[in-house]
């Protein structure tokens, strides 16, 4: 008993290595990730945002309390208001409008991933629905802070991928993942051991599926 998030990622390292470290997130650090790649990624995560910002609402829905509702509400406000203009942001540059984005087909690994989401959480209850939905708001704040930690990230204008990086490590994402870590660290603290074996599954499951959407990225697979 007394678990806490980090129990989680400890119960799927090598996994966790895998999301975080990808090579997607390398070469975007780098700076050397084909821009043909990060394209697709971000065409197909603006799709994704959109299921995850219905997951949050299933999360205020599910929420017994002002302060579960308020928790929901943080995360839906950090894809609708932080996350969403970086998206629309980059693809308005590329000349690609809003009405262009919700055109796209979706690919498997984002359909794969958001109804996976959607699924737990309408299957399940509201801590299962948070687990689900950790390896994305808990996993790009750290990768944003392991990617500032490598030498090899190139800051500023010699990155394209800049503002990405400067968008996931900006207060308004940091602070949302913080409050996240804070909530899941106080359900957890009372869950029992079989619980928790339950839990892991669903963050497991969640992590794979992220690396699975770095690799639709990297391969532009559809
Ligand atoms: C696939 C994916 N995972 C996590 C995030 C972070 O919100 C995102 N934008 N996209």
């Amino acid at each position: 008993m007394g678990y806490r998030f980090d129990d989680l990622t400890a119960a799927c390292q090598d996994d966790w290595r895998r999301y975080v470290e990808h090579d997607f997130v390398r070469q975007l650090g780098a700076g050397s990730l084909a821009q043909g790649a990060f394209r697709h990624y971000l065409q197909q995560d603006y799709l994704f945002l959109i299921h995850f910002a219905r997951a949050y609402a299933l999360a205020a829905y599910k929420s017994r309390t002002l302060a579960d509702l308020r928790q929901a509400h943080e995360g839906l406000k950090a894809i609708v208001d932080v996350e969403l203009g970086l998206h629309v942001g980059y693809c308005r540059d590329w000349g690609i409008d809003e009405a262009d984005l919700a055109r796209l087909p979706e690919a498997k690994a984002t359909l794969a991933y958001t109804r996976y989401v959607l699924d737990t959480g309408n299957r399940g209850d509201l801590l299962d629905l948070h687990v689900a939905l950790a390896p994305c708001l808990i996993g790009y704040g750290e990768i944003a802070n392991w990617l500032n930690a490598q030498a090899f990230t190139v800051r500023g204008e010699a990155n394209p991928y800049d503002a990405w990086i400067a968008m996931y490590e900006g207060d308004d994402f940091q602070g949302a993942m913080r409050a996240e870590l804070e909530w899941l660290d106080a359900r957890l603290a009372d869950v029992t051991p079989a619980r928790f074996q339950e839990l892991s599954g669903v963050f497991r499951d969640a992590t794979r599926l992220e690396i699975d959407f770095w690799q639709m990225g990297l391969e532009r697979t559809d």
